[in-house]
């Protein structure tokens, strides 16, 4: 039911931070690759969202229409009601390659959205500080990229993301090219991460139990053209760990989406 306000009415739901409506994306113009299509949906304030779908189904085209790097070529992709036509102000990203500056220290590399922006590096050093003693990295301020295991790497590429405390982090499968070890633990440091500060995430993966694991909701994208076939907010305790992935409810949600992807025909057994 809705909830009610102070006058007794229905209090209008919060307006969604993101909004997709029929959003196409066709490359190299008439006749060329159809990667998107008809993508309706909306994404609120504070959600984790994973979007998960087979390799070429357009969800890193999707993401980067977010990051304003790419145009839709139909239907309508808003950020706050505005149209999306540039890289947001406040946007926080990672990638799969972590793009590290192997000349700057971690803790140089960690404060390089202060200093495009312009903001004393004074002001934000305890920030960045903190994200790493979160991550682990805590003795490791003034370590060369060079030196880092590709994880150590990728936890300082998500520490640079949320220092400015974007309320909008995109990433493309960040944690893809990592072992899995260090994948699950990097699950469990961006949980914690987006436990403290909240912000919006729209996370582009291939991995059922990392979708499961990180988020709030899950968007699955069916074969290219990519669009929406489902879309499941997870009932999943607030406070994760790792053994979570071993309880029934846990087991229920990657049964339902691995059905789905053998539906697609992209599992055979
Ligand atoms: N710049 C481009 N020019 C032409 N075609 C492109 C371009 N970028 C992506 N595509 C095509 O669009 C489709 C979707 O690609 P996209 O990278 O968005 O998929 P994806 O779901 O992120 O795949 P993966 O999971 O393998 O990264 C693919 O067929 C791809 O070849």
């Amino acid at each position: 039911m809705a909830p009610l306000d102070a006058t007794g009415g229905a209090a209008p739901a919060a307006p969604p931070l993101i909004s997709a409506s029929g959003v196409a994306k066709r490359f190299g113009g008439p006749g060329g690759t159809l990667a998107l299509d008809g993508v309706t949906l909306d994404i609120r304030r504070g959600e984790f969202v994973s979007l998960l779908g087979p390799s070429g189904c357009g969800k890193s085209t999707f993401l980067r229409c977010l990051a304003g790097l790419d145009r839709p070529t139909g239907g309508r992709l808003t950020l706050e009601g505005v149209p999306i036509t540039a890289p947001p102000a406040e946007l926080g990203i990672a990638l799969q390659r972590d793009a590290l500056l192997d000349w700057l220290d971690v803790l140089d590399n960690v404060l390089l959205p202060a200093e495009f922006a312009g903001a004393p590096r004074a002001r934000h050093t305890a920030r960045a500080l903190e994200l790493l003693r979160m991550v682990g990295l805590g003795e490791f301020v003034h370590a060369y990229p060079r030196t880092l295991s590709g994880g150590m790497r990728q936890r300082v590429a998500i520490c640079r993301a949320l220092l400015m405390s974007p309320p909008l982090l995109l990433m493309d499968e960040p944690f893809g090219a990592l072992d899995a070890l260090t994948r699950d633990q990097l699950n469990v440091d961006l949980r914690k991460l987006w436990q403290a500060n909240r912000m919006t995430v729209v996370f582009v993966t291939h991995s059922i139990a990392e979708a499961l694991f990180l988020s709030t909701r899950v968007v699955l994208f069916g074969p290219r053209p990519g669009r929406p076939v489902d879309d499941v907010t997870l009932d999943l305790p607030e406070h994760r760990r790792l053994a979570l992935r071993e309880t029934p409810e846990f087991g229920a949600y990657a049964r339902r989406f691995r059905s789905q992807f053998e539906a697609m025909g992209l599992i055979r057994e």
